[in-house]
């Protein structure tokens, strides 16, 4: 191992390690090619992670490349409507309705705050008819929206994406594949946490968030319900990545 690797190489217990220099870009090198200042949406995303960041919230919403994925991976499975646990200021619900003009978004946020700017970026990017966003811990809101399910008052969930507080990552995926239609993709975001998942390296914060992708993932392996796997990511959202199942 060089010097330069070895400076490289995070301290234990590091969950989100500073994204390196190649990581990062990457990320500008692919995203000025793919996702340019001309895209359709750009002016929207970029006022709505403006806004959010003026307004506070933490800067903790999906990378844009993965905000970008779950959209395409939206449109490639013709998602009418998609459930999102963990609304923070809309960018990824934002995405997923910018880029699909027939999909409708369900999403849970329990902070009135978050909720409030979630609102007014949703609002100013003309998308209020289309992304409803319910205030209250998810656990709560997302059973009255499963009941509006089973009473057939909303559709199915074609495509959930879990993305909320990491210890419920698997009530949140156990209940959500209730609402399910066969063939749909449930994403949870973070269930890689700097690698520390296979670590027997102690987390140096947050500890419940290896926990909760720990439990999913092994949960998830067990599941009749659902065939999944997990992806790597790295990137400017440092190294992490994404359970991908598809509901048998
Ligand atoms: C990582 S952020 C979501 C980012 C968002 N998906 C995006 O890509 O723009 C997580 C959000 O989940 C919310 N949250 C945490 N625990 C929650 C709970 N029990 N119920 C509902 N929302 C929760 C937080 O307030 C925060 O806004």
């Amino acid at each position: 191992m060089t010097e330069q690797q070895q400076a490289s190489v995070p301290p234990k217990g590091v969950r989100r390690p500073a994204p390196g220099p190649k990581w990062m870009a990457t990320d500008l090198y692919t995203l000025s090619h793919l996702d340019p200042p001309t895209a359709h949406n750009s002016a929207i995303l970029k006022s709505t992670l403006a806004n959010s960041l003026d307004q506070d919230l933490p800067a903790i919403y999906s990378s844009r490349a993965f905000a970008k994925f779950l959209a395409l991976q939206a449109k490639a499975i013709d998602t009418k409507h998609c459930l999102e646990v963990g609304t923070l200021g809309g960018f990824a619900s934002i995405w997923l309705a910018s880029e699909n003009p027939n999909l409708k978004v369900t999403t849970l946020e329990y902070n009135p705050h978050h909720v409030e700017v979630a609102r007014e970026n949703i609002a100013n990017a003309g998308l209020s008819d289309r992304i409803t966003v319910h205030v209250g811990p998810a656990m709560e809101t997302l059973s009255a929206v499963l009941s509006d399910i089973d009473a057939g008052r909303l559709p199915k969930f074609d495509m959930v994406y879990v993305d909320a507080d990491k210890e419920n990552n698997w009530n949140y995926f156990d209940a959500a594949i209730k609402g399910c239609r066969k063939g749909a993709v449930v994403i949870v975001d973070n269930v890689v946490q700097g690698g520390l998942i296979a670590s027997e390296d102690k987390p140096i914060d947050y500890p419940e968030y290896v926990a909760g992708a720990r439990k999913v993932i092994e949960n998830a392996g067990k599941d009749e319900r659902v065939t999944a796997t997990v992806i790597q990511t790295v990137g400017e959202g440092s190294h992490d990545g994404f359970l991908f199942a598809v509901v048998k």
